[in-house]
């Protein structure tokens, strides 16, 4: 019996994971990743990093992040405490869907992740206090290929729900994007 129900999204490869718990009178046992059954969902190769991330006040805005080829990542997101609203956006050179973004709540009662393809930015604002976030990643992190786009970039016009808050230095200072820019070519 399959621990997750994939759901596919309008951005091509992203993909709506819902874990399926399987409880009992102590509690229940969620699986979060499964290297065969996330297969077909897009899911190819080892897992290089897992990361976590504590975020302390609702409101607060990370993102929208990736990584360039040749570390171009694959990330699987998943909401461990609290609920954000994360957001995809399709950066692929050529993508039927390029510029154009998806959000969803994930929260730790919907038991919702998001299955996020190379070559889209990822980013989230938090629901709740102290929400906090786990992340598999296909590809390590590697510094000299991190790239990001501005969380008010005109071009995309992410309606976030709240006001944006807590923003790193570094998220604020990302440039947006030329009006010639392609996309990412993977
Ligand atoms: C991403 C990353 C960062 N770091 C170091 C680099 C900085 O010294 C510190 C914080 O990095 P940053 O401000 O980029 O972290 P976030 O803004 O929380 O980025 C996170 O939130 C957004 C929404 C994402 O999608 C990123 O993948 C995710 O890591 O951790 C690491 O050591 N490993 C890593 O994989």
């Amino acid at each position: 019996m399959s621990r997750f129900v994939v759901t596919a999204t309008p951005l091509p490869g992203l993909m709506q994971i819902q874990r399926q718990p399987l409880a009992d009178a102590r509690g229940a046992l969620t699986r979060l990743f499964c290297a065969q059954e996330l297969a077909d969902a897009g899911w190819h190769g080892p897992i290089a990093q897992i990361n976590h991330t504590h975020t302390v006040q609702r409101s607060t805005v990370r993102g929208l992040h990736y990584q360039r080829p040749p570390a171009a990542e694959a990330k699987l997101v998943s909401c461990l405490h609290g609920a954000v609203w994360d957001v995809v956006v399709d950066l692929r050179a050529g993508s039927p869907t390029f510029l154009r973004w998806y959000a969803t709540e994930l929260s730790a009662e919907n038991h919702t992740a998001l299955l996020i393809p190379p070559g889209c930015a990822h980013g989230f604002q938090t629901l709740q206090d102290h929400t906090e976030l786990l992340y598999l990643h296909s590809a390590p992190h590697t510094p000299s290929c991190e790239a990001a786009v501005h969380v008010s970039e005109p071009q995309l016009a992410i309606a976030w729900p709240l006001p944006i808050a807590n923003l790193s230095a570094r998220d604020a200072a990302h440039t947006l994007l030329p009006p010639e820019f392609e996309g990412i070519a993977l």
